[in-house]
């Protein structure tokens, strides 16, 4: 393989860690985790990632002397519950996982989010590293530090920040990734445009195609939102201010995920934060805060990269305007029962807009259901 790119994340001491972002990283793991200490990997899997890699990454380990188990859970989001939970800390504790030792998360951004927090959780927290497998954990979530899972009352209402000691981003797994998951972990990428930086998002305007097809384009999207992110959680590590612009998108994302029941076979995180994204657009357009050609812009880029941008899209219906609401009212951004947005002034100005009106809101979502 060629030499990873790498992003430093640098918190305080022992807490900052190292991206690294190539093609083969996940046959060539077993010195990177070696070199933090530990007898044994605890690897939380999926059943879908699991056939592809589980036997190669975990060759790569015993080469270099770690012990390693592997724990599988369904794929989907439907395994961020209690259960699958439980499952998993029975599973790493029934394998001796030690808090000296490692647990890793080998996949996508379910398992990331799960494993991680069995591992804040298991022992009072066992170092953890994240190998994402998919281009939204690649992009986004394997970073930072969230991990949790999902309650009936709405979307990682239960979790941890719980940082990894190393990121292994093997960009040669994207190539298995369906076209589906391909398009929603671009809803991610595209957002670190929207976010703060507009030359970024007239980057992806040009060369989509080639972080979908495999070029050179691919390493370097994931290694520019892993920057961008980087600098947000190392300013701001549990969101008291700046990281909560991460959440641009998701806000609407996270009620249209809950109403579906959290079923992949309608839509997927990824989705709902491409619709999320092209609702907060228009919204702050119809607030008279950004042009309505920039919201016009945000649609037509997701929807060219094959994303839904409509609440129409949402298979099966997403709700009525008052369903959405509520959905809503349990987002963690909420503050004396206020909705918190996150909205923007054009392309690559977003801020975070708190005390936002429930009535506005209700209003702009029954015309943009009206609008068919
Ligand atoms: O890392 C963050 O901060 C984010 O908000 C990134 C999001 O894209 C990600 O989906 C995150 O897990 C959502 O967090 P939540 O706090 O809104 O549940």
């Amino acid at each position: 393989m060629t030499d990873p790119l790498t992003v430093r994340v640098p918190l305080d001491g022992a807490r900052a860690y190292d991206i690294l972002i190539g093609r083969g990283l996940i046959d060539a793991a077993g010195p990177h985790l070696a070199a933090l200490g530990g007898r044994a990997a605890g690897i939380v899997t999926d059943e879908t990632v699991a056939p592809l890699y589980a036997e190669r990454f975990r060759a790569a380990l015993e080469r270099h002397g770690l012990r390693t188990s592997v724990v599988a859970v369904e794929p989907g989001e439907g395994s961020k519950s209690y259960a699958h939970y439980a499952r998993v800390c029975d599973a790493l504790l029934g394998m001796r996982i030690e808090r000296g030792d490692l647990v890793v998360a080998l996949g996508g951004g379910v398992v990331g989010d799960l494993a991680g927090f069995a591992a804040a959780t298991l022992r009072r927290g066992v170092r953890f590293v994240q190998v994402p497998t998919s281009l939204l954990a690649q992009v986004d979530s394997s970073v930072g530090g969230k991990t949790g899972i999902n309650s009936p009352h709405g979307k990682n209402l239960i979790g941890a920040f719980h940082q990894p000691r190393l990121v292994l981003a093997d960009t040669a797994a994207l190539d298995t990734l369906s076209e589906r998951e391909m398009r929603a972990g671009y809803a991610e990428v595209a957002k670190y445009g929207l976010i703060g930086d507009a030359d970024f998002f007239g980057w992806c305007e040009a060369n989509w195609r080639g972080i979908f097809s495999g070029g050179p384009e691919r390493e370097e999207a994931v290694a520019a939102c892993c920057r961008a992110k980087a600098g947000v959680v190392t300013r701001d590590e549990r969101e008291d201010g700046e990281r909560a612009l991460l959440n641009l998108g998701h806000t609407f994302g996270h009620a249209l995920e809950r109403i579906v029941g959290y079923d992949p076979a309608r839509l997927v995180h990824g989705e709902g934060v491409a619709i999320g994204t092209a609702l907060a657009f228009r919204f702050s357009a119809r607030l008279g805060l950004c042009a309505g050609q920039d919201a016009g812009r945000v649609a037509n880029h997701l929807a060219l990269a094959g994303l839904p941008t409509r609440l129409q899209a949402v298979p099966g219906g997403p709700g009525d305007a008052d369903a959405l609401l509520d959905a809503m009212a349990q987002d963690k951004k909420v503050r004396d029962g206020a909705l918190t947005f996150i909205l923007a002034r054009g392309i690559g100005q977003s801020f975070i807009a708190p005390g936002i009106d429930r009535d506005a809101v209700r209003a702009f979502l029954q015309d943009e259901l009206a609008a068919g």
